[in-house]
């Protein structure tokens, strides 16, 4: 039995950009999932206490037949365990045993569907427990382009490398199209995380945007537009100069929101932690709803986010420079 674990996200900048080959800067956060994989005779089975589907929690075996004890619909439990299905097969192909079989157990303390990144965490953690405990080793650049690979034909085609690359490396990364690259040198930030409750459809909001920029020049230039501060962050994020990364964190924001992937929800924590003095606010992931990052070393956005309405919960959240790890 083997467990691993491997971090969630936020974007500093470049979400949704990323995927039509602008830079982007996602930073691993110190909240992980935790895979543990058990080679058994034949096929898999997955626990996984954390996936509501319809309020019910799901023990899945994906040899075709048996399911929940509940009567949920066998299309939401596919879709739920995709992530896991296909990270156990990049596994298997890893370790050239096809025929392995798997009980997996996953928990975590990220939120489903948020901005943070949990599928590819999850897909990460589960690539390396499940490749260890077929007794191969992988090299993190290779779990990362596996989970890349695994996110991509789940998202159906909608997937840049930055979410698997980040968590799979830990720390600061940039990426651009295939060129994926750890940043040196940054060892903290200082990000508070205000979270609705709500969870956006990556899919969806991913085709929204491509949609968008199909349709209007001015969105594709919205979409460059983004690039451009990306290129204007990274000249500064090893300066410790929070005041302009804030800055431009706050005009990404207002680019993505032109997108339409904000929210009012989304919009009204990225507010309150500007009232609140914040260097800077954001969505984070694809939208829609759940997360914010916002750029602060005092306390008030964290105790500003806590009364405002909308908001859930809110954390701090430190940098994780451990990217997949054995536990
Ligand atoms: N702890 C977990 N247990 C089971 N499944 C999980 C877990 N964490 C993530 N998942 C899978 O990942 C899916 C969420 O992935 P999705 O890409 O929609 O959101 P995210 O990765 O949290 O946010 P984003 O991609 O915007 O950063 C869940 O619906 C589930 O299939
Ligand atoms: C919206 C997006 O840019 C980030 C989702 O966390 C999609 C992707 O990069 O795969
Ligand atoms: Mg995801």
């Amino acid at each position: 039995m083997v467990t691993s674990s491997a971090p969630g996200k936020v974007y500093l900048f470049g979400e949704h950009a990323v995927v039509y080959g602008e830079p982007a800067v996602p930073c691993a956060i110190e909240r992980r999932v935790h895979v543990t994989a058990t080679e058994i005779d034949e096929g898999l089975r997955i626990h996984a206490n954390d996936l509501q589907l319809d309020g019910f929690t799901v023990e899945y075996s994906g040899d075709g037949e048996s399911h929940p004890d509940v009567d949920v619909a066998e299309s939401l439990v596919e879709a739920g365990m995709g992530y896991v299905n296909e990270a156990v097969a990049q596994a298997r192909d890893a370790a050239d045993a096809p025929a392995a079989g798997f009980e997996i157990s996953v928990e975590g303390d990220i939120p489903l569907g948020a901005g943070l990144g949990s599928s590819a965490a999850l897909v990460v953690a589960a690539i390396d427990a499940a490749t260890r405990e077929l007794g191969v080793e992988l090299p993190a650049s290779e779990i990362a382009d596996r989970a890349y690979q695994v996110e991509h034909e789940v998202q159906d085609g909608q997937a840049s490398r930055a979410d698997t690359f980040c968590s799979a490396m830990g720390g600061a990364v940039r990426v651009e199209g295939d060129d994926c690259r750890r940043l040196d040198g940054i060892d903290t930030l200082p990000f508070v995380i205000g979270y609705d409750g709500g969870a956006g459809d990556t899919g969806a909001l991913v085709a929204g945007v491509r949609d968008l920029r199909d349709e209007y020049d001015f969105a594709a230039d919205t979409v460059a537009a983004i690039g451009d501060v990306v290129r204007e962050g990274e000249a500064v994020l090893g300066t410790g100069d929070y005041e302009t990364l804030g800055e431009l964190m706050d005009f990404n924001h207002g680019l993505l929101s032109a997108l339409g992937v904000s929210s009012r929800s989304l919009d009204s924590m990225v507010w309150a932690a500007r009232d609140a003095d914040a260097h800077g606010a954001k969505l984070t992931g694809a939208g829609g709803g759940g997360c914010i990052v916002a750029l602060d070393e005092t306390d008030d956005a964290l105790t500003a986010l806590k009364y405002t309405p909308g908001c859930e919960n809110v954390f701090r959240a430190e940098l994780d420079t451990d990217g997949v790890r054995q536990e």
